[in-house]
């Protein structure tokens, strides 16, 4: 093939870019949508167009405007979803002062921190709306309020009380607030839309900061936030002028809008990406037949560009593997290696025989399954279920009260050498950053004792972590007895009370908080002590093992998607049915009666998002309730070729 036309095909994006420009420039300026697909270069995109309307690269209209942002001490709001956009960004970017880029969620504690009033109103306002819609919800459930639900509710109204006799609110984006006034990162996003909606000073304050608001992943950002900024940007020239970037068949959270184009006003500009930059011809052809295909279940239409692949990406490879579900999970594990054994000989990668392949599986709980810290994640997702797993913002650290365990106890146990030796220096480093060592005794006798009692602890912590049959109790039992650091209250009352853990509640029975957190406390003290570490490694996000939900904007060469309903917890996702194993539900076919999205709809979805993580080769491995039928479906979905599909032995 001649350079030509591979320039030619390559670039036919390449108008886009000035085509936003124009948008942003026009007197009054134009919000716009862009439709970026899946390895579009977005991220390229959107530094290009800043580039030029902040006078970087030169462009006549971009310069006009740069001059007004700089005269009246105004920036361009970038949004992204994770920390690792800002950092990317920010580093294309360079030192501009007309720009400034952060998550959603320091963009909104920024607008409302110090507004303590209004915070509390907005607080108590959003909290009284859900007392509302909860107890009226109950009340429509043939066994009206239970005795559980009555706890939650009065939970509702004692937080409501807390936020009325709070002065002041604290909060940082990058981790957990404790203590009194402290706010979840959902309250930061709740208030501020609240804020957005009801406070013209804000309002106002937002449009004289930032005229030019740019939100990436817009298919996953909160719904209330994206409201509240639509909202805004009417009528044009309303002085905020809205630019959103995504893909909404990327959309794997339920937190955004669920058929985002299908709400853009009309009056906004619709730019589209149709280049896929990413992933060899194969790829993008098998991702662009997923978001086509007419399977039985589905209700979301399959709106939005078919994608190209680049001109020299002519290659590619595609397998998919189907086993039996009801194998042993080792056994599934053996199967899975089969597979990369076949996808070393089908390309010849070496990648696949050395395990330098991304293994996406569909859950957390398969994940911590086969990552061999189940009890510890069961336990964690007891004590709080929206902070157990990571995310894709990054921004889960764990539960809340048990942060010590994650951190603390963590840098304590790194001093440790593989001989059992304490590392004093090392030691004293840890205490001294957690501030542990700000009250020591004046007194020399006290504090040589105090210091006896701490390496006496840290002797039994150590013997303790080295012991492969050691349950968190028993670590923590030297931590606590010794007071080596602060611990969160409710940690130590929980550590404190020996009763039994409730049972767990029978199908389709309520639990209360208080049941459901005794229960998840006394699992996690009876849980090993050393899967605590895997735990953090997931939750860091530096794990080898990562969930699909996890792996937004990431690429790799090799990637192999284990699907496996069976071993994943909930039923949002069944890959499954997808692949025709699994008939669909009678919920399902009531859903897509109703037009609701379905769980077809949903899988359908993260499909999309896994496969399209790959740039050379792609395995699917589906467990199936049914291999015959799932092969046999497979086979006339004109997804696959005949010689792209095998069975696991
Ligand atoms: N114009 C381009 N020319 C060549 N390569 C490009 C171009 N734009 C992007 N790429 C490359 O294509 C890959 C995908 O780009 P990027 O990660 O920005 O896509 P994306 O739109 O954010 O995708 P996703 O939504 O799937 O995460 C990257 O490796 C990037 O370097």
């Amino acid at each position: 093939m001649s350079a030509v036309p591979i320039f030619a095909d390559n670039d036919r994006d390449a108008g886009v870019v000035e085509e936003i420009c124009g948008y942003l420039t026009e007197d009054p300026p134009r919000c716009y949508f862009l439709f970026a697909g899946a390895g579009s270069g977005k991220t390229r995109t959107l530094v290009e167009v800043l580039r030029r309307m902040t006078g970087v690269v030169e462009h006549e209209k971009g310069r006009g405007l740069a001059r007004r942002l700089r005269m009246y001490g105004r920036s361009i709001r970038v949004v992204t979803y994770t920390k690792n956009a800002v950092a990317v960004i920010n580093g294309r970017l360079g030192d501009n002062d007309l720009v400034e880029v952060s998550t959603i969620h320091a963009f909104c504690w920024e607008l409302i921190s110090g507004f303590n009033d209004d915070i509390r109103a907005a607080l108590i306002a959003v909290k009284e709306a859900q007392l509302e819609k909860e107890t009226a919800e109950a009340l429509a459930k043939p066994k009206g309020i239970t005795a559980a639900k009555q706890r939650d509710l009065d939970q509702i109204k004692e937080d409501i009380e807390a936020f009325r006799g709070t002065g002041v609110f604290i909060y940082h984006p990058d981790r957990e607030t404790y203590g009194p006034g402290a706010l979840a990162h959902k309250h930061v996003l709740d208030v501020t839309a609240w804020l957005l909606k009801n406070s013209p000073t804000l309002q106002t304050i937002l449009k004289d900061r930032h005229p030019i608001v740019l939100i990436d992943e817009s298919q996953d950002t909160m719904k209330s936030m994206l409201d509240a900024l639509m909202d805004l940007a009417e009528p044009r020239g309303s002085g905020l002028t809205l630019g959103l970037l995504g893909d909404h068949r990327q959309r794997i959270y339920t937190d955004g809008h669920s058929d985002l184009p299908s709400l853009v006003p009309p009056n906004w500009a619709t730019p589209e990406l149709q280049m896929n930059h990413r992933s060899q011809r194969r790829i993008v052809a098998l991702i662009n037949r997923i978001w086509e295909a007419e399977l039985e279940g589905r209700t979301q239409p399959a709106n939005g560009v078919e994608q190209h692949p680049r001109a020299e990406n002519t290659g590619g490879l595609v397998r998919l593997y189907v086993g039996d579900a009801s194998l042993s999970p080792e056994d599934k594990v053996l199967g899975e290696r089969w597979c990369a054994d076949q996808m070393r000989e089908a390309s010849g990668a070496t990648a696949w025989s050395h395990g330098d392949y991304q293994l996406l599986a569909l859950e957390h709980k398969l994940v911590a399954t086969r990552g061999s810290f189940l009890d510890a994640y069961s336990a964690m997702v007891l004590l709080d279920p929206n902070a157990a797993a990571p995310t894709g913002s990054g921004e889960n650290k764990g539960p809340a009260a048990v942060q010590i365990l994650l951190n603390e106890l963590a840098q304590l146990e790194a001093c440790v050498g593989a001989d059992g030796a304490l590392d004093e220096f090392k030691a004293t480093e840890v205490f001294r950053r957690h501030g542990r060592l700000d009250d020591m005794p004046e007194d020399t006798a006290a504090r040589a004792s105090r210091v006896d009692e701490m390496l006496q602890a840290i002797g039994v912590l150590a013997a303790a972590c080295a012991n492969p049959i050691s349950t968190v109790e028993e670590v923590l039992e030297p931590v606590l007895r010794a007071k080596l650091f602060e611990v969160d209250h409710r940690l130590s009352a929980a550590y404190a009370d020996k009763s039994p853990p409730p049972p767990a509640p029978g199908r389709g029975d309520e639990e209360s908080k208080q049941d459901r957190m005794r229960r998840g406390w006394c699992a996690l003290f009876a849980s090993p002590w050393n899967q605590l570490q895997k735990y953090r490694t997931y939750l860091a996000g530096n794990s080898v093992l990562a969930t699909h939900q996890v792996v937004k904007g990431s690429e790799f060469l090799h990637v192999m998607v284990v699907m496996d309903d069976k071993s994943a917890a909930g039923n949002q996702i069944s890959y499954d049915k997808i692949f025709g194993g699994t008939e669909l539900s009678k919920a399902d076919r009531e859903n897509v009666e109703k037009g609701k999205e379905t769980t077809i709809d949903r899988t359908l979805r993260l499909l999309y998002v896994t496969c399209s993580r790959a740039q050379e080769s792609l395995a699917l491995v589906l467990w199936s309730s049914d291999p015959a039928a799932a092969l046999a479906r497979v086979k006339g979905s004109g997804w696959f070729a005949d010689g792209e599909v095998g069975s696991i032995p």
